[in-house]
This record gives structure tokens, sequence and C-alpha cells, in this order.
């Protein structure tokens, strides 16, 4: 039998209120520190969506509701526009908050210079808008994203989100450019192809050779008619936290980068 005084302090803290894997541990420090470091009072901050985000998203709630915070959220996708609901966060858009103070996501992989692989929710182009927009992009990912060149660690390959008429052409134009294989990424619950939130489809790039240049691998791609945007960010974070199986957290930065 648990003693009554063990049980009341497991139960007093909300952290504690769930038992979590490693894994969920390691996401849920990441997401706590980058929300307890980087958000501010009147900050207009991008929700980044998949997994990990959901922990940002109650950190973010707990701080705004007990430090009575005004701030303003721009979702990245679907799911990002619901968890800013479901936590009664103040939901805004690009149209009026055009600047954002802090954009804080997560990632499929992560390289030594802070390049991504980002998209495997599918959410790629939005998430690279908002991105785009934030003076600071914060990534927020477990010890598995850790990686030293993109494509040592994620096999799911590189996300491409493309027009639906182009998939087969943009294929073709992948493969034989740089080989590998080009997968149209299907739905699970559905028969068919994957619907981004944008009415497009996703193709997986996998078995690609590892690159020294993924500007110019991105570029070439970006290039093809029917690509709308790719899941490799690079250049664009300057800070990732890595959380820990043992709920620690290892933080790297990019000093170097410039906006
Ligand atoms: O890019 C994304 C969605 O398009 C996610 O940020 C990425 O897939 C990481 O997700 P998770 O936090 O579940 O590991």
């Amino acid at each position: 039998m648990l003693k009554k005084s063990v049980f009341n302090f497991l139960t007093s803290t909300k952290s504690f209120s769930k038992m979590l894997s490693p894994l969920e541990s390691a996401k849920q420090a990441a997401a706590f520190k980058a929300v307890d470091k980087h958000v501010q009072n009147n900050y207009v901050i991008g929700i980044g969506s998949g997994s990990t985000i959901v922990y940002a998203a109650e950190r973010l709630a707990e701080r705004v509701s007990k430090e009575k915070l005004n701030v303003v959220c721009i979702p990245t996708s679907f799911q990002a526009k619901q968890l800013i609901v479901k936590h009664d966060l103040r939901l805004g858009s690009l149209d009026t908050h055009p600047t954002v103070d802090v954009c804080i996501d997560g990632a499929d992989e992560v390289d030594v210079n802070l390049d991504l692989i980002k998209g495997g929710g599918a959410c790629l182009l939005q998430e690279k808008i908002v991105a785009s927009c934030a003076n600071n992009l914060v990534i927020i990912a477990d010890y598995t994203k850790d990686s030293v060149k993109l494509g040592d660690q994620y096999k799911k390959g590189i996300p491409i989100e493309v027009i639906p008429m182009s998939y087969v052409p943009i294929q073709n134009k992948i493969r034989n450019r740089f080989g590998g294989d080009v997968n149209l990424r299907m739905a699970v619950a559905k028969a068919g192809p994957v619907i981004t939130d944008n009415g497009n489809f996703i193709l997986d790039w996998v078995n690609f050779k590892q690159s020294d240049d993924w500007n110019q691998v991105n570029t070439f791609i970006r290039m093809i008619p029917g690509v709308v945007e790719t899941g490799l960010f690079i250049g664009m974070a300057r800070i990732v936290y890595f959380g820990q199986a043992d709920g620690t957290v290892k933080e790297q930065i990019f000093n170097a980068r410039n906006k």
C-alpha cells in the first residue's frame, strides 16, 4: 500500500499526475523549458504541430493563467488551432500579427547546424510560413531527433508538399536528379492519399544520399513546378531543446544565425 503522504505528493502537482514514458518525459521536458525560457508578456507566439507541442500548449496555458500573461497564438496547422482553442489561449493570425516574437515547434530530425527535417505530421507549409515570420524559431524535440547529418536518424524521409496534379512528374524529377524513392503518403483511416490542411499531397523522399549542401537540394526541389514547399528547414532554427529520457534537457544554440 502506498503511504497516504507519498500518494498526496505524487498527485499534488500536474506534472506528477500522469506517469510518463521516458520518451514522453523527454518531450515534456523540452517543451516546458522552451515555454519557460522564451515566452514573455505581450508576445505573439507561433504554435507548432505534432506531439511535443501538446506539452508546450499545456505549459503555456498554465503560465498564461497563473501569470496573467497577455499573449496571442498563431497556429501552424488545424491541430495547433485546436490546441489553442482547447486551452483558451488567444487565437490570432498572420493577417493581424504578421510579426511573431517566437515560434515554438517540433522537428523530425535536427543536425549539428540546426538544420531540420519537418513535416512528419504533414503540416510543413504553414509551419514554415509562421517560422519565417518569427524573430526566433525554437525547436523542441526528444533525444531520438538529435542527429549529426540529416538522414542519419529519420528514416521516414523528407516530406514535400505538392499540388495533386503534379505528383508523378515531381516524383520522377527528384528521383532522376538525386536518386532514392519518392513515395506518395497514404492515409491510414481513409482509402487514398493524405490531404494536407491546404488541400495538397505529401511526397516522402526516402533512401536519398546525404548531401553537404542541403540548401542547394532544397532550392532545386522548390523550383520544380507543382512543389509547394519542402520539409527541409535550412538556416531557420536558432535554438533546439532536446529532452532526455531522464527529464533533463540538452540545449543546442546556433549563435551565428542571421535572420
Ligand atoms: O513537423 C511536424 C509536423 O508537420 C512536427 O513538428 C514533427 O513531425 C515532430 O512531431 P513530434 O513532436 O510528434 O515528434
